[in-house]
């Protein structure tokens, strides 16, 4: 990592701090995802064939559980080692923010259980930077970093907007992107929030500069992991490779080795999602990504976005150069 080496947040490992009594209530992930389950259902009815041959019980309608069991118990019995229900960490603080002009999510994490509660932002988008920032201010917040997994060409960042707006709050992207940003990051380096942190994979392919961010693995972090794709990794398909020096072999190669190496009940949120789909777990896309199931011949061959002729984004011509200072232009 570069570009802040004075930053006490960046690298730390401090001391867990006990959780406050006197904390407002925040709901942990366990309770998002219970109160996410009008998702939960219909996946769970999507995937029918993949609660089936998890399951033991003999279904007794989509779900196959009887009334007794709460949906809860049901499902986290039925989906096994993929659930995405977690356990994690009573300190993380977990939202999933959704931008509906470019269907781009938002990603707002904290440590709630550090005095200063220190959040960030992953792939903020301008339109919709008052209604995050109004987020982070009404739990009571201290925003230090605004991140970015590439440099985006549908949407124009909001961490120019953010650090416009509340000085002190850090941009970050990956070194690789060539992009303006306080901090640039490359593989194996940490960000730390308080006493969580995020580990930076490379994923490039959709671009050169693309950065999967990772929570922690130790006995402190959320588990199960989290993994923030940005465009690399979709719920069942992939970032596009046909231009900003993208590489279907690359995004191949660096979705396998590094975001398929992961513990198969890692959750992913994807940097996207045009057909509803929140979030999906590393076991999940493993068996049934259409994609990146296939081996890497046929993927190169048949697949490769080159030959699919797309229409490039409505925004790529003001997304790119706006991106690459931060989302802000003179
Ligand atoms: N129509 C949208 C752009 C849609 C698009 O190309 N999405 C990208 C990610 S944003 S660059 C992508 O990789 N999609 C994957 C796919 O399989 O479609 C617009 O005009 O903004």
């Amino acid at each position: 990592m570069s570009g802040d080496s004075g930053n006490p947040a960046l690298l730390s490992n401090a001391d867990a701090t006990k959780p406050n009594k006197n904390q407002p209530f925040v709901p942990r992930i366990t309770e998002l995802r219970m109160l996410n389950l009008g998702y939960i259902r219909s996946s769970a009815c999507r995937f029918s064939h993949f609660i089936t041959s998890h399951s033991s019980s003999s279904p007794s309608s989509c779900f196959g559980f009887s009334p007794k069991q709460t949906i809860t118990s049901a499902l986290r019995s039925q989906m096994g080692s993929f659930s995405t229900l977690s356990r994690s960490s009573s300190r993380l603080l977990f939202r999933q923010l959704f931008e509906n002009e470019s269907f781009t999510y938002t990603y707002l994490l904290a440590d709630i259980s550090h005095p200063d509660k220190p959040a960030l932002l992953i792939d903020p988008v301008d339109r919709a930077v008052d209604r995050d920032l109004n987020l982070v201010r009404e739990l009571g917040l201290k925003l230090i970093y605004a991140m970015n997994t590439h440099v985006h060409a549908d949407h124009i960042t909001g961490t120019g907007l953010i650090k416009r707006k509340v000085p002190g709050v850090k941009s970050v992207i990956s070194k690789a992107s060539g992009s303006k940003a306080d901090v640039f990051v490359e593989h194996g380096d940490k960000i730390s929030f308080g006493n969580l942190f995020l580990e930076v994979r490379a994923t490039p392919g959709h671009t050169v500069g693309c950065v999967t961010y990772v929570t922690g693995d130790g006995p402190d972090q959320p588990q199960p992991r989290m993994a923030f794709t940005g465009d690399a990794l979709l719920v069942r398909g992939c970032g596009r490779t046909d231009f900003q020096g993208g590489s279907s072999e690359q995004l191949y190669k660096s979705v396998h080795s590094h975001i398929f190496t992961l513990p198969k009940e890692t959750l992913v949120y994807p940097g996207h999602d045009y057909k509803g789909f929140t979030v999906t777990t590393v076991g999940e896309e493993m068996l049934y990504n259409p994609r990146l199931t296939k081996d890497e011949v046929f993927f190169l061959e048949q697949l490769i976005f080159e030959n699919l002729n797309l229409p490039y984004p409505d925004m790529i011509d003001v997304a790119l150069p706006a991106n690459k200072v931060c989302g802000l232009q003179d």
